[in-house]
């Protein structure tokens, strides 16, 4: 599991350890793991660091401070370092023992020269951390932008300048990094879309935080949390056991999406799928698997939604399943119709512009703030949600933590992605998981399958790769 802490938690547990060792040894540490990375990545790349030519970009906080201190213990390993100050002001404890090692100052004119003409080996963006403003402007933005797409190694201090620490939002200005050295904890912008991508692959540096993942804003699944939730048959397991599947999907204007939503659920492994949906859906259904059943009978959870279109029976089809009792995914169509009461028993699996209806806000309001979004519409229904995306956030009712899956490539980003990853929700949770384990590890599996398998399979494709991806994760397992 990877957590990540809000700022006011990080600053929290700072003063904490502050305390106990004062603050220069905390910056110590942090310094000393962004030069060791640096030093890594320049090895890497030209073999040594004896020569490499090194720009720091000084912010006027401790960022900059670390930034300095460790562009000096490269210096100590024969590295040339210049900095380029955003402000007159800067740590001055780091700028002496930079001076001290021969470290160089350089304006902006000079700067900017030298990117252009491809002058350094690296360049450590330490302008601003978790003190740092969505945005950057003046020069600072001028160097950003020389420096993207250019030859230098970009490494950026604790997160890329240019992205508030909390917010998954990329700023329209940002200083994009190749690497990023981040110190105590994960910070919520590295786990979250779009702003990760933008921090390039995460190093995260020990510096002896006292941080309790209690207080974490943020946690993301990995392979062991997927594989220890992934519900393997014993060796007495019959099929309801396993779990029977009804699924009410598809439509005579949307057959697809039958097909799409039972694919998904057959290669997640159920003991049984009904399908109880429109009946040309289901003949096609039948055609294609030849193992899903159409009569009614006994169901452990049920997938309600994808495909419906409009349907005069939807309110009252969600209300008869809501009245089993049973589990139930209720995706696309049918999050249009929900009941105007607190749900129980139910997972909810809306993309963004799904939860802003649903929210009655702007999808802009949910894409800028995706956790507030999650988290206030499992408040308001009183069942888990699983907002869709880029990132995929997961929340319950009465827990402020949010779980994001693990994270997969753009290419699942397509039509009938969503009716896929349903399916599998749906199977795990007639399995018997807890709605909120069968959103992440039902997103996860998807995700994790098109990292394994990139490309543009079509969902229905991808969905067929599940059980060799099930059978191999279960190395993973406890
Ligand atoms: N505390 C500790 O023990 C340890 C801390 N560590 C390190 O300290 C970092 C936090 O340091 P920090 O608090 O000094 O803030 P920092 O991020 O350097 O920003 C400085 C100032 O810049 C300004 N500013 C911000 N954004 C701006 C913008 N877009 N455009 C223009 N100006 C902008 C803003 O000032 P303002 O303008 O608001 O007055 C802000 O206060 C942390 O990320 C980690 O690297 C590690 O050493 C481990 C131990
Ligand atoms: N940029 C992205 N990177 C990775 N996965 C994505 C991205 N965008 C969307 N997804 C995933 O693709 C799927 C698309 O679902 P959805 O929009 O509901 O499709 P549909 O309803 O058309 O089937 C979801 O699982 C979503 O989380
Ligand atoms: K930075």
């Amino acid at each position: 599991m990877r957590y990540a802490y809000s700022t006011p938690a990080i600053r929290a547990a700072e003063e904490r350890a502050m305390a106990e060792v004062g603050d220069g040894a905390l910056m110590q540490r942090a310094a000393a793991g962004l030069a060791a990375v640096c030093g890594d990545r320049l090895q890497r790349r030209r073999g040594r660091v004896t020569g490499a030519r090194v720009l720091v970009v000084t912010g006027p906080g401790n960022n900059g401070g670390d930034g300095l201190y460790a562009a000096s213990r490269l210096a100590r390993r024969g590295a040339q370092v210049f900095a380029w100050l955003v402000t007159e002001q800067v740590h001055g404890a780091a700028w002496r023992a930079f001076e001290r090692v021969g470290g160089r100052r350089l304006d902006t004119e000079q700067t900017l020269r030298r990117i252009a003409a491809g002058d350094f080996d690296q360049v450590i963006d330490a302008g601003f951390g978790i003190g740092g403003r969505a945005g950057l402007t003046g020069d600072l933005a001028r160097i950003a932008d020389a420096t993207r797409g250019g030859p230098a190694d970009v490494v950026a201090v604790d997160l890329p300048s240019g992205l508030d620490a909390d917010s998954a939002r990329a700023g329209e200005t940002c200083f994009p990094a190749d690497a990023t050295v981040t110190f105590g904890a994960r910070k919520p912008c590295l786990l979250s879309e779009p702003a990760r991508s933008l921090a390039g692959a995460v190093t995260l540096v020990d510096i002896g935080l006292p941080l309790d993942p209690g207080e974490a804003e943020l946690a993301q699944w990995e392979l062991p949390e997927l594989a220890a939730a992934w519900p393997y048959p014993g060796p007495t397991s019959d099929k309801y056991a396993r779990g029977v599947v009804g699924i009410d999907a598809g439509s005579a204007h949307y057959p697809g999406a039958g097909l799409l939503a039972v694919g998904g659920a057959v290669h997640a492994g159920p003991g049984m799928v009904r399908f109880l949906g429109d009946e040309r859906a289901g003949s096609i259904v039948v055609q294609r698997f030849p193992n899903v059943v159409t009569a009614a009978g006994r169901c452990q959870a049920y997938l309600l939604g994808p495909g419906w279109g409009d349907r005069d029976d939807a309110r009252t089809t969600i209300e008869s399943v809501l009245a089993t009792g049973l589990p139930v995914v209720l995706d696309a169509d049918a999050l249009r119709h929900l009941p105007q009461r607190r749900l129980e028993h139910a997972l909810l699996t809306p993309h963004a512009g799904e939860l802003a209806r649903l929210l009655e806000v702007d999808r802009d309001r949910v894409e800028a703030d995706p956790r507030w979004a999650v988290r206030t519409a499992a408040e308001r229904t009183g069942v888990t949600v699983l907002l869709k995306g880029a990132t995929q956030y997961v929340a319950r009712p009465g827990e402020k933590l949010v779980h994001t899956a693990i994270p997969g490539p753009a290419w699942t980003a397509q039509a009938g992605s969503g009716d896929t990853l349903a399916g599998v929700c749906a199977t795990l949770l007639a399995a018997g998981l807890a709605p909120r384990d069968a959103a992440l590890a039902g997103a996860s599996l998807q995700a994790y399958t098109a990292a394994q398998h990139p490309g543009p399979w079509p969902p229905q494709e991808l969905a067929e790769r599940f059980p060799a991806v099930i059978a191999s994760l279960s190395k993973e397992r406890p």
